[in-house]
């Protein structure tokens, strides 16, 4: 099945195979195509090029794109898009003036989810979370992380991962797993934190390991969830299975968890609202890359990831939602790309780098995803009729996306 899209006003994100993440001021540029044409060969780009340029084919469907954009499809890196019930009455508590601590503190938060979860069977919490990848496909998503960690016991955590996985047999959306049950202490492991640490080790990642329902590994590195200690162990007992970390960290406080990470060449390092120059320091010239997520700094009124300070420290920069039932209920790329330019003083360009090769990196699939290139899969999103790539962030909250390819298929 071969598909070409002509007319193309802007081919946005052509990158050779070679440029596999993008730091400091590479960020700055944005490659495009301007008049262009792209070839799709059943899932993959096989070639673009300018209209002058247009080989005569024969093609099964053709895309006229007069005046529309084609970008890559978004990519986010850090989702907890399986979860089951909702939080909005600790929303409502928000409002009312309390702090995600203490809406944790009075029994809500994460455990608020875990509760809800453990009583949800495993077809419905895949029907609610189905839904949710559903909307985040019609919004340009076109690979995404989910992690478990609102079970917090062996079945619950197993079942999120296996809904995970079974998401990925429902749509062309490309998944990455990874588990997350460090994600909050729960109410049984009260006083018996390293009880809980050995369950995670022991017990859960070696049946998540048999059944392989995880990419990756994941802990809540902070004050009054797991400690530096929690983390080493946690990641240790990760790579002994082969999976390589990404971990939250510097939500609340810098506790030394972005050195750790590095320490272990976790692939990322996640949240980052409060950094000190030392965690800066510690990233420089690593494979790790930093995963700012706005949404849930605009959502719980918390400080944004200082992004301007790390991209002039010449490190890269990953953009994701970080969906979740607590913090980010929203799982829209296109807002996170506004709130990144609005908010952190990033460009058009860096945000829709970040959000796009940068996050593939953070997804550890640079190779296949995340930037126009021949040979890699033919996920991409067309707008409407829009002037310019900035457009897209500076008209914040509007959708101007009009249709998605996933996998060389039109699926909106
Ligand atoms: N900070 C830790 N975990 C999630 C929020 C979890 C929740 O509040 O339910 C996050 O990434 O923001
Ligand atoms: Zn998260």
């Amino acid at each position: 099945m071969k598909t070409l899209i002509k007319n193309i006003k802007q081919l946005v994100q052509v990158r050779d195979q070679n440029i596999t993440k993008l730091k400091g001021k590479q960020m700055s540029y944005l490659p495009t195509l301007s008049n262009a044409w792209l070839l799709i060969n059943e899932d993959k780009i096989e070639n673009f090029g300018g209209m002058g340029t247009l080989p005569n084919i024969e093609t099964d469907q053709e895309i006229d794109a007069t005046g529309k954009l084609v970008l890559p499809s978004w990519v986010d890196s850090h989702t907890h898009l399986v979860y089951a019930g909702h939080r909005e009455q600790e929303f409502v508590d928000k409002i009312n003036g309390l702090t995600y601590e203490e809406i944790a503190a009075k029994g809500g938060g994460i455990v608020n989810s875990a509760r809800q979860l453990q009583n949800t069977s495993e077809e419905e919490l895949y029907q609610q979370s189905l839904q949710r990848l559903e909307q985040v496909i019609k919004m340009g998503t076109g690979a995404i992380e989910i992690k478990s960690g609102y079970g917090l016991t062996p079945e619950a955590e197993i079942k999120m991962l296996r809904v995970a996985k079974k998401l990925q047999k429902a749509h062309p959306i490309l998944i990455k797993t990874t588990f997350l049950g460090a994600h909050a202490l729960p109410a049984e492991f009260k006083d018996n934190k390293q009880g809980y640490i050995d369950q995670i080790c022991n017990d859960m990642l070696p049946k998540i390991a048999e059944e392989n329902l995880a990419d990756f590994i994941d802990i809540f590195c902070e004050q009054g969830y797991f400690d530096i200690h929690d983390t080493e162990q946690v990641l240790e007992a990760g790579k002994k299975y082969g999976l390589r970390g990404k971990i939250h960290v510097n939500q609340f406080n810098s506790i030394g968890g972005v050195k750790t990470g590095v320490d272990y060449n976790v692939l990322s390092v996640d949240h980052l609202e409060v950094m000190k120059d030392e965690d800066i320091e510690a990233l420089k010239n690593t494979d790790t890359i930093p995963v700012a997520l706005p949404s849930c700094s605009l959502f719980i009124k918390i400080p944004y990831a200082p992004a301007r300070k790390m991209i002039d420290a010449d490190l890269p920069l990953a953009l994701a939602t970080d969906y979740n039932p607590g913090s980010s209920p929203n799982g829209n790329m296109n807002l996170v790309v506004s709130l990144a330019c609005i908010k952190m003083g990033m460009t058009p360009e860096e945000a829709i780098n970040a959000a796009t090769l940068n996050a593939a990196y953070a997804m550890g699939i640079e190779k296949t995803h995340g930037s126009i290139t021949k040979g890699k899969i033919a996920n991409l999103l067309i707008t409407d009729q829009v002037p310019s790539y900035g457009f897209l962030p500076y008209s914040f909250g509007n959708n101007h996306i009009s249709q998605v390819i996933l996998g060389g298929k039109l699926v909106q």
